[in-house]
């Protein structure tokens, strides 16, 4: 497999873990060595029925070298079938290694533009790799080192056949390349277009309220046949190429087996050679030039295969490797920043810049701004989704950075704005899917966020399957499951982005409740919110504007100064001035 420079670090990576199974690699080669050897069994076999047992007439040396080759092709058949199923289970032990690596590294970079535009899928490209490693196309690779073995002993037989042996490997080598050439492009382009249009009927799915809703159900329908057809013409254009290429390979061999029995015939006739020999050199061509005609025939795959290396490494380079922290004891829950600065994945331009403040334990802060001011950019640094681009973000005084991410995902509950449910049961959502959700902590949240009632409402109480857009809860109810998920394992620090948005007065007042009672324990709450029912339990307030702190203090002293400000600016408006 050609691998590309362009990412040293994922694709050392990738090596590395290839390398693991370094021994493996090592036995399929020694047992290749020995089915190749093996298959000469046939070609002298040939040789000696035609050369020795024809002219002696000899029954039992006729049953003598049947019963030795059967021996020989058995064996040959062992060491073939052991050598797929070690190679197969390195591509297993390859997939395995990598999985939560590539996992983890496809979360890291899933808003990521220029990642979430190219559609890749590493979960996807490393099942590519584990079918390579299956498939007879790595086989065939430790096979055609044998080619040339298998032409040279031509050779011996007679020149003539040698060379005619040689350049009909030649030519299938240059059918290979050309091959290669010629389909890589519609190939690749196939798999890209597949997978657009796969992404874009994933969202259609989801979006199907808005889509049949605003009546876009043809527009867009339109849209995806469009893609579609696309992805399809390149397919079949892929695939009528690779078989043309196949089947002219497979033909070519096949006649080139005849011709080498002709050529043989001839060389016989004129006493150069002899029946075995003619016969024997024909199948020995077949043997040499058969792994290149399995590379040609599973040339999708290589090339796939080729694609999703180039991809992992891409991805892994994108995501590096989480250094190893040292495990710090439960922190205090005292959120700090200074100078904080973030930019959103993909982009240049800083959404928040120099940012400060203090949340003591047992307080609850209040961030307010316009839209895009970067409120919810704020909760997600703070919830560490996205990482700090400059300044500090400490917890219990350490940097986020310093915690493991699935520990500080445990101190920390965040709901975000736009909640999304996973499709399983509304206590497994609670439970942040775990395997096995802790009942009691389960509904220990749902009460805290006031959810328990109207849980045991629905048809199958905690037990209700739910669909990611909610299947049969309101918006206010999934938006309390999501504040219930938020409180499960009773964290640290509450991040809530807008959460009362689709709260009526009974789920604002749950969730003023929910935020004393963390107060009451030490813990400490940021709300990012629009509505002033949202900061009521708030005892600090942060405004942001375009990415900048504004005013950061007392709640009630910097609501006063706002309306001061506003006073101002309405007075300064009055009077025909600017604001
Ligand atoms: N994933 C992203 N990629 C690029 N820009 C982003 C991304 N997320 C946010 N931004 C930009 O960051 C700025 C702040 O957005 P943010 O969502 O934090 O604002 P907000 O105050 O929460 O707004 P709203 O009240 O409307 O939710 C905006 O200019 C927005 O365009």
């Amino acid at each position: 497999m050609q691998e590309t420079n362009i990412y040293p670090k994922g694709l050392a990576e990738l090596r590395a873990m290839r390398r693991q199974s370094r021994h493996l690699f090592g036995a399929v080669f020694v047992f290749s060595i020995f089915v190749n050897l093996l298959m000469l069994a046939g070609p002298l076999y040939m040789l000696q029925v035609y050369d020795r047992v024809l002219s002696s007439r000899s029954v039992e040396t006729l049953t003598a070298l049947t019963l030795l080759v059967l021996g020989l092709f058995a064996m040959m058949g062992l060491l073939d079938w052991a050598r797929g199923r070690v190679l197969a289970r390195v591509g297993a032990r390859f997939q395995a290694g990598l999985d939560q690596r590539v996992f983890y590294a496809m979360l890291d970079t899933a808003k990521h533009p220029h990642f979430r535009d190219k559609s890749i899928n590493g979960m996807n490209d490393l099942t590519t790799l584990q079918m390579l490693y299956a498939s007879p196309a790595l086989l065939a690779l430790f096979d055609m080192p044998w080619a040339p073995i298998f032409i040279a002993a031509i050779f011996v037989f007679h020149p003539l056949l040698g060379w005619l042996a040689l350049a009909s490997g030649v030519f299938l080598v240059i059918l290979t390349l050309v091959n290669q050439r010629n389909t890589r492009e519609n190939t690749l382009g196939a798999q890209q277009a597949r997978a657009t249009t796969d992404h874009f009927a994933a969202q259609i799915r989801e979006e199907a309220d808005t889509v049949t809703g605003l009546g876009m159900r043809g527009d867009v329908l339109r849209r995806w046949k469009s893609q579609s057809d696309d992805a399809m013409a390149r397919s079949i254009n892929a695939s009528d190429a690779t078989g043309f290429y196949a089947s002219l390979s497979k033909s070519f061999r096949m006649f080139v087996q005849s011709a080498m029995l002709g050529l043989g015939a001839l060389l016989t006739l004129r006493g150069e050679l002899s029946g075995g020999a003619m016969i024997a050199g024909s199948i020995m061509l077949g043997r040499a030039l058969a792994p290149i005609e399995m590379g040609i025939g599973q040339w999708p795959l290589i090339q796939k295969s080729r694609a999703a290396w180039r991809n992992l490494s891409e991805l892994l380079q994108a995501a590096p490797l989480e250094p190893a922290r040292v495990s710090l004891p439960v922190p205090e829950a005292r959120i700090e920043a200074q100078n904080l600065s973030a930019v959103p994945p993909g982009s240049r331009t800083p959404c928040l810049r120099g940012v400060g403040f203090v949340v003591e334990p047992g307080q609850a802060l209040g961030v307010i701004g316009q839209s895009a001011s970067g409120k919810s950019s704020l909760a997600r640094l703070i919830a560490g989704v996205w990482p700090v681009a400059a300044g500090h973000l400490r917890l219990g005084g350490a940097t986020l950075d310093q915690y493991d991410a699935d520990v500080l995902g445990q101190y920390i509950g965040y709901l975000p704005q736009n909640v999304t449910l996973f499709g399983a049961t509304i206590a497994e959502n609670i439970a942040r899917m775990a395997e096995t959700p802790d009942e009691a902590k389960v509904v220990a949240a749902a009460k805290r966020a006031g959810a328990h009632e109207l849980i045991l409402e629905q048809s199958d109480g905690y037990n209700t399957v739910v669909t990611p857009q909610g299947g049969a809860l309101s918006g206010g109810q999934i938006q309390r499951i999501g504040l219930a998920r938020a409180l499960y394992g009773n964290p640290l620090v509450l991040i809530l982005d807008e959460p009362n948005s689709a709260l009526d007065a009974v789920g604002s007042a749950s969730l003023n409740a929910a935020i004393r009672q963390m107060k009451s324990e030490n813990k400490s709450v940021i709300i990012m919110a629009h509505r002033p029912s949202g900061i009521a339990a708030c005892d600090t307030l942060l405004v942001l504007e375009n990415g900048i702190a504004k005013m950061f203090g007392p709640r009630d002293d910097v609501l006063k100064a706002q309306v001061k400000n506003t006073e101002q600016i309405q007075q300064s408006l009055a009077e025909g001035g600017r604001p």
